[in-house]
């Protein structure tokens, strides 16, 4: 494997998003090695750039998934049920769109039915299409919830994203032990203070 250092077709943040192409994403990462002071052509770093960027194949897969899809199957045959269904620690684990480092943590979902259910491993999927991506968490905890009221139309929904990002402890601040707390209610959950109370309740958060 060539490990020269190619000078990249420039991407700039005004240009028309196209992929490259899998050879320059690993000739941005040998770039990166070599940014960060070692040598893209020893021999434990020669295989790495096609590692990272099969890697980010699987980190960033959420550019490639839709909620909709995700979302698009329900059950109406639950007996009636109509009340709360809580999802909660939903683990996950995300990149902040600001230094490309991890933030990770659990998201809590739940949601008032209205015409059906949807797979309760559903919810869990579709936290994974906006965690795989670069986010703020802020970000994250609207898109779900958007996702949930335009696919499902429930009476209401809430969702809860507890979190630590990485470039508050391990750079930066280096705050440890810091959870930073999103949440949004739509509908019945928006309306209602005591249905925000029973959720934050079920889910831990008093
Ligand atoms: N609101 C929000 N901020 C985030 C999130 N992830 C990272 N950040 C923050 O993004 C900010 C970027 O601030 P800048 O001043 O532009 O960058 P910086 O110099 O690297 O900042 P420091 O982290 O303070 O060293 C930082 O305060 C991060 O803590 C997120 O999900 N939501
Ligand atoms: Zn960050």
């Amino acid at each position: 494997m060539d490990a020269q250092v190619k000078p990249l077709k420039p991407v700039t943040p005004d240009a028309p998003v196209t992929r490259p192409s899998r050879d320059e994403a690993e000739a941005a990462v040998r770039t990166l090695i070599a940014w960060a002071g070692d040598d893209p052509g020893r021999e434990g770093l020669l295989d790495t750039p096609a590692r990272v960027v099969k890697a980010y194949g699987e980190l960033f897969a959420g550019y490639d998934q839709n909620p909709g899809e995700v979302l698009s199957k329900t059950f109406k045959e639950v007996g009636g049920y109509d009340d709360l269904v809580l999802v909660k620690g939903i683990p996950f684990y995300a990149h902040c769109e600001h230094h490309m480092v991890p933030f990770y943590g659990q998201a809590h979902i739940a949601y008032l039915p209205h015409d059906g259910v949807v797979g309760l491993s559903k919810l869990a999927r579709l936290v994974e299409v906006f965690a795989r991506r670069l986010q703020t968490q802020e970000t994250m905890t609207a898109q779900i919830i958007d996702a949930i009221n335009e696919n499902l139309g429930p009476r209401g929904a809430a969702v809860l994203l507890e979190a630590e990002h990485m470039c508050m402890t391990m750079r930066g601040v280096k705050a440890h032990d810091v959870k930073t707390v999103t949440h949004r209610f739509t509908g019945v959950f928006a309306e209602d203070r005591q249905e925000q109370d029973r959720f934050f309740a079920m889910v831990g958060h008093r």
